[in-house]
């Protein structure tokens, strides 16, 4: 069979009510009439559900219309202000898709068991013909109160809209596009070729069964039949799957955009991460999902990764930046979390607190001084003085502590914090040893039986940084040992993908050891922070092509696209690139209106912005110059 292509000769039939507008117009004029009555949400409520049973079928439409109006007891006279409401309430996909209602003015048709007097106002705004609108009629009494509606007309009975199209009898293919039942019931009698179920507003499980096509939006409906349109790609096509408990900012911003998600509380290991992202363009994850090679090997659509925390070691970089997947964390939003959790241990460690707390839980009064200390005037010895390590020192010098740092790069020193030229010098200095490195593979086992052998005997020792950087079993030998007198951990070498899954570890159960659920960032600041920073980043690159913050792409922060169309290329950082996709634009005398061009070690990042008209042959050329990785076009 050929697919339907629309023509000059396509009738576009679209519904009014929760289609063309977010809501159905009766329940917001009874908002109005019934405002400042007792009863009025009761009555409401009434009208609503009315309104849902009409639309999924189950009231007759005659019936729905009549009982509606009885309980709305409106006037004439509060009918502009209805309008006035409505005019705020048009559907997104319609207000964006203006130029498609112009363009197909003589096309487009309102059907709808909705009333002309507000209908013809709010359509004709948007470029549609008065003469195009089919609707009821209000019937009043002489004191101008709505009392019914014209019964001649066929919009007021049952399979109205059916009637009403024999009428109109189109020479042509008609495509209808509604949210309810009685617009599915046009394709149900052969009046029209398609019936798509609109579900930007309201989703009707039994209208979608009914439907050929579910169209998220009005983009959606131009995307299939490839007209004119204001988003290059439909956003509910976009697909994005949120592992590990995102905070639910994330989730709603997300979602407020339009995509498609799939929300899960854990992590997911290598093979049902590679069946849980087919077809997904975004991943959403924490510090425990591996997305390795093999998995981006197999995610063919994946174009961005958001690390909704500070770590990215959990992500194959290299392969992510090879297949020009962009990649973004959040860098700062629970730093000041890990600093907070680690004061807090350092100070219960040092007083020796966990074992006094578990035996008076045991009944066990133990009251003495011994082995409890002050960490004023104390050395506190600092792996890696990034972030967290840097704010950490400044809070310990407010503590009265002695600060020593080491970090692999060539850090300023804050405050008095003194800089130790080796890790062997801060591990021989210190009194108590906070990890705050990153999660490089070379770091790992960076602490292990040689590094414990050169601290002082009693160092209170802490990782809040990443599982595998200490050796698990060298520490464990250590605190058995009592060269280590307490250790605050928060990250393990392997740690439970999900809160069923039993937490085993050689730690646990020893003294003065403080073991907490990799929470150093889990505050509900913290998590809100990321929640509203990582989507940012998420959007600002799907959206207009922005990579400032991410950590494995060539930064690049543009300014919002205005009436062009924005071509973007990523490719392997060879010599020419530039040279040939400019070659193209020439040979096509396209005007090029701002471009700009950055590149890492490994890629290359050219956008492109040119004015809307341009041939068609160009996104293929671009496509296939040699070195391309991936190119989207964006407007
Ligand atoms: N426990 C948690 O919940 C939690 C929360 C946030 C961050 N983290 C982890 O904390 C760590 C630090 O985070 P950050 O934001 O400060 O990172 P950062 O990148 O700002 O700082 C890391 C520092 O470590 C240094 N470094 C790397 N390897 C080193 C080595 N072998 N010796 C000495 N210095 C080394 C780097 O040069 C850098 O200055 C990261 O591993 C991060 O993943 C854990
Ligand atoms: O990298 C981080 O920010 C921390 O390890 C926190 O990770 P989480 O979001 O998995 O708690």
């Amino acid at each position: 069979m050929t697919p339907l292509v629309p023509t000059d000769q396509t009738y576009y039939i679209i519904d009014f009510d929760s289609t063309f507008t977010k809501v159905e117009a009766l329940d917001i004029l009874g908002e109005i009439s019934l405002s400042g009555r007792n009863d009025r949400d009761d009555v409401l409520n009434q009208i609503k559900t009315i309104t849902d049973r009409g639309m999924a079928g189950e009231l007759s439409l005659a019936q729905s219309i009549q009982l509606r109006l009885k309980l709305l007891n409106a006037h004439r006279d509060q009918l502009p202000a209805l309008v006035e409401r409505l005019s705020t309430m048009v559907s997104d996909s319609f207000q964006r898709n203006r130029g498609f209602l112009t363009e197909h003015a003589d096309q487009i048709f309102i059907v709808s068991s909705g009333f002309r007097e507000f209908i013809v106002p709010i359509v004709t705004a948007l470029g549609i013909k008065a003469e195009n609108v089919y609707a009821n009629t209000f019937e009043y009494d002489e004191s101008g109160n709505i009392v019914g509606c014209d019964e001649e007309n066929p919009l007021s009975k049952d399979r109205g809209k059916v009637k009403l199209m024999r009428e109109l009898n189109f020479d042509g293919d008609v495509f209808v596009i509604g949210d309810g039942y009685t617009d599915y019931e046009i394709r149900e009698s052969g009046l029209a070729n398609k019936f798509y179920a609109f579900t930007e507003n309201v989703v009707r499980p039994t209208v979608i069964a009914k439907a050929d096509h579910v169209a998220a939006s009005l983009d959606e409906f131009l995307f299939d039949n490839k007209l004119s349109r204001s988003q290059s790609y439909p956003k509910s096509r976009i697909k994005v799957l949120l592992l590990e408990n995102v905070h639910p900012i994330a989730v709603a911003l997300l979602e407020k955009e339009g995509f498609s998600l799939d929300v899960r509380k854990g992590a997911l290991d290598e093979d049902e991460l590679i069946e849980a992202l087919q077809g997904v363009h975004i991943l959403g994850i924490r510090s425990k999902t591996n997305v390795t090679r093999r998995v981006l090997d197999n995610a063919p659509k994946l174009m961005t990764i958001g690390a909704f925390c500070i770590g990215t070691n959990q992500i194959d970089l290299t392969a992510a930046t090879e297949k020009g997947i962009a990649v973004f964390n959040a860098p700062y939003s629970n730093t000041r979390s890990v600093v907070e959790l680690a004061v807090g241990e350092m100070i219960m460690l040092i007083r020796n607190i966990v074992p006094k707390s578990n035996k008076m839980h045991e009944g066990v009064w133990d009251k003495s001084a011994t082995n409890s200390f002050e960490v004023r005037g104390k050395k506190l010895g600092l792996v890696g003085y990034g972030n967290i390590g840097t704010q950490l020192s400044v809070v310990a010098e407010a503590l009265g502590m002695d600060v020593y740092f080491y970090d692999v790069v060539d850090k300023l020193s804050l405050g008095n914090a003194r800089k130790c030229q080796s890790l062997d010098e801060l591990l021989a200095v210190s009194d108590v040893i906070s990890l705050h490195t990153d999660g490089r593979k070379d770091n790992k086992n960076l602490i292990g039986a040689r590094e414990f052998g050169l601290m002082k005997q009693g160092v209170i020792f802490m990782n809040l940084s990443r599982g595998h950087i200490v050796d698990i079993p060298a520490l464990v030998e250590a605190i058995k040992s009592g060269k280590v007198a307490g250790a605050g951990i928060d990250v393990f070498p392997y740690e439970p993908k999900t809160n069923n899954e039993e937490f085993m570890n050689e730690l646990r159960g020893l003294p003065n050891v403080i073991l907490t659920p990799h929470v150093g960032g889990s505050t509900e600041e913290a998590q809100a922070n990321i929640g509203q920073f990582v989507p940012g980043k998420l959007l600002g690159y799907m959206n207009n092509g922005s990579t400032y913050g991410s950590v494995n792409f060539p930064e690049l922060q543009l300014p919002l696209l205005h009436d062009s169309h924005r071509l973007l290329h990523i490719h392997a950082n060879v010599p020419g690139i530039l040279a040939k996709i400019n070659n193209i634009f020439a040979k096509y005398h396209i005007n090029i209106q701002g471009q700009y061009l950055k590149t890492n070690e490994t890629i290359g990042y050219v956008i492109t912005d040119i004015a809307k008209e341009y041939a068609d042959e160009v996104v293929q050329e671009l496509k296939d110059i040699d070195n391309t990785i991936r190119f989207r076009l964006l407007y």
